[in-house]
C-alpha cells in the first residue's frame, strides 16, 4: 500500500469515474500538500470538474480512493466531508440570490452547528451564547477580511458578478475549512475583479492557513499563484509539478494545441512581467 506523504492533506489515489460509456477519469492520482495552492488545469472536458465532484462526494468513483489527512472519504456524503473541513465553491455561483450577503454567510457555518432542536435541550443557555458569540466573531472577521461590510445587508442578486464570487468565498470560509476547493474562482471576471480575487486567495492561505485546491482556466493566475500544478487531459494526469515545469512540458503544450484551447496557454505568454510587478498580485512563494 502506498504511503501517505507527511505533508499531504489530500490524496487522490487511482480514481476512475465513469458516466455510462464515457470514462471521465482514468486512474487519476495526485497529492495536495498542506498549506499549498495546488491547481488542476486542462483543456475543456479534461475532467477537472469531475475530480472536484468526486473529492467533494457528489460523484462516486468506480475505482480508487480519496484520503483526507490519511483517512478514506469513501462512503462519506458531501455534508460529512464539509464538516471534516472540506469546503468548495462552484463554477456557477451557488448562492441564495434572494437572501442577503450576511444570511448567505451564516448558511456556511451551518455544517458546524452543534445544537439541533433536540441538542438544544441539553445545551446550557450559557454554552449556546458562547457558541453564538464565537460564530459572530468568525462572521465579522470574514466580512472585514473580504471587504464586504458595505454590502452585508444587500440581497445577493443585486451585486456585481465579482462581488457575488467574493460572497461565495466568504460562505466557504464560514465553514472553517482546512482545504478549500475553488472551481474557476475568476471565470467571467474583469481584470480588476480577477486581481482582487487572486489577492484574497493568497491571503486565505497566508492569514487563515487554509490549503487551496483550484480549477482555473486563467493561466496567468494559475502560474502566478500555484505552488503545484496538475494537468489533466482526457481524464488522465499527463503532467504535474511546479508551474515552470508544467508550462515547459511538451505534452501539456500539445494537449492545449490539440484541444484548440491554446488561447489559454497563450494568455500566459502575453503577460510576461513577473508576478511581483503586476498590480494586485503577490508571489505565491
Ligand atoms: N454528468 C455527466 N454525465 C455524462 N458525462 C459527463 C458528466 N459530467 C461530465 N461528463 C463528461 O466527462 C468528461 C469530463 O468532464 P468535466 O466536466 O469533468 O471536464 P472539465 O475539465 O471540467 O471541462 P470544462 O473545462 O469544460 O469545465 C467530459 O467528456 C464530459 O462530457
Amino acid at each position: 500500500m502506498q504511503a501517505v506523504a507527511n505533508d499531504s492533506i489530500l490524496d487522490v489515489r487511482g480514481v476512475t469515474l465513469q458516466f455510462g460509456g464515457v470514462k471521465a477519469l482514468s486512474d487519476v492520482s495526485f497529492n495536495v500538500a498542506e498549506g499549498s495552492i495546488t491547481s488542476v488545469i486542462g483543456p475543456n472536458g479534461a475532467g477537472k470538474t469531475s475530480v472536484f465532484n468526486t473529492i467533494s462526494g457528489f460523484y462516486k468513483p468506480a475505482a480508487g480512493d480519496i484520503l483526507f489527512r490519511g483517512k478514506s472519504l469513501s462512503g462519506m456524503a458531501p455534508p460529512q466531508r464539509a464538516a471534516l473541513g472540506l469546503a468548495r465553491s462552484f463554477q456557477n455561483i451557488a448562492l441564495f440570490r434572494g437572501m442577503t450577503v450576511l444570511d448567505n454567510i451564516k448558511l456556511g457555518r451551518h455544517c458546524h452547528l452543534k445544537t439541533g432542536p433536540l441538542g438544544a435541550l441539553f445545551f446550557t443557555p450559557r454554552a449556546r451564547r458562547e457558541e453564538e458569540r464565537l460564530r459572530q466573531e468568525i462572521e465579522e472577521r470574514i466580512i472585514d477580511f473580504l471587504e464586504i461590510d458595505h454590502i452585508r445587508k444587500a440581497p445577493v442578486a443585486s451585486l456585481s458578478y465579482g462581488l457575488q464570487k467574493r460572497v461565495e468565498l466568504a460562505r466557504a470560509l464560514a465553514m472553517k475549512p482546512q482545504i478549500l476547493l475553488l472551481d474557476e474562482p475568476v471565470a467571467g471576471m474583469n481584470r480588476e475583479e480577477t486581481e482582487d480575487m487572486a489577492r484574497f486567495i493568497l491571503e486565505v492561505r497566508r492569514e487563515w492557513g487554509v490549503t487551496i485546491l483550484m480549477v482555473e482556466h486563467d493561466m496567468s493566475m494559475v502560474m502566478d499563484l500555484s505552488d503545484h500544478v496538475v494537468v489533466l487531459n482526457f481524464g488522465q494526469v499527463i503532467a504535474s509539478g511546479i508551474p515552470a515545469e508544467v508550462q515547459a512540458n511538451p505534452e501539456v503544450i500539445r494537449a492545449y494545441l490539440g484541444s484548440g484551447d491554446v488561447h489559454a496557454l497563450r494568455a500566459r505568454y502575453k503577460r510576461t512581467a513577473p508576478a511581483s510587478e503586476k498590480p494586485g498580485f503577490r508571489s505565491a512563494a
